[in-house]
């Protein structure tokens, strides 16, 4: 299987067009508050320019529903990512929604109830610290084996040099990054964006 890529904190057009040029199937655009925060117009400045057959996801942490659809509008967003404690009820799901999960311990999975409407179930680490963009792994042993109702998106501290590993242990339909290929908080590092995909293309050919 091809593991789909996405690049998460993406804040320039120079960051956008290298993370295609890389490989990157999908480019993440943080709309709440973040040192990888992006501007609404900017983003959509930068999405009109994307090739086709590049997506772009709008990364939200608690906001408000109509603030969110507002926004994926104007950025022509063809999913958004919820990474905070949102009620999915106040959801209209008139675009795919991407929900996170936070894990770092058995109970977490024990605890959770994944929502049939969203399009796919994102796992990160659980941190105090930031809602996301935190660079720390969770054990991916925890959720190994098991059966989700929706495609099963990887992220949290993922890297060039960890994430072949984590595909040949979990088999994701996706990984996100978002730390793991910067050179400072908010700008990405254009030889780690082209190492991170030649390692999931690896671990894909060694299905
Ligand atoms: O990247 C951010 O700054 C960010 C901020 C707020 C919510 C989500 C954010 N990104 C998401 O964080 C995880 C993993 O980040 P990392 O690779 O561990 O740095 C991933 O889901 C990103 O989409």
């Amino acid at each position: 299987m091809r593991t789909r890529v996405k690049f998460c904190g993406i804040t320039s057009e120079a960051d956008a067009m290298e993370a295609v040029a890389a490989g990157a199937d999908s480019l993440g655009f943080v709309i709440s508050k973040s040192p990888r925060q992006i501007h609404p117009k900017s983003v959509r400045d930068i999405v009109m320019k994307l090739p086709p057959m590049v997506t772009s996801i709008g990364v939200f942490v608690n906001e408000n529903a109509a603030y969110v659809e507002q926004v994926s509008e104007l950025c022509k967003f063809n999913a958004i990512q919820l990474q905070g404690a949102e009620n999915l009820d106040e959801f209209s799901f008139k675009i795919p929604v991407i929900k996170a999960y936070k894990i770092n311990a058995p109970h977490d999975l024990k605890q959770l109830n994944i929502d049939t409407r969203i399009c796919a179930c994102l796992f990160d680490s659980k941190s105090h610290d930031a809602p996301g963009g935190t660079g720390i792994t969770f054990d991916w042993n925890i959720i190994k084996g098991t059966i989700f109702p929706k495609p099963l998106i990887l992220a949290g501290g993922l890297t060039p040099a960890n994430v072949s590993e984590a595909i040949r242990v979990l088999r994701p339909y996706a990984v996100d990054v978002s730390s793991g290929i910067e050179k400072a908080k908010g700008i990405k590092d254009v030889n780690l964006m082209h190492a991170f995909v030649q390692q999931v293309r690896m671990a894909d050919r060694s299905d």
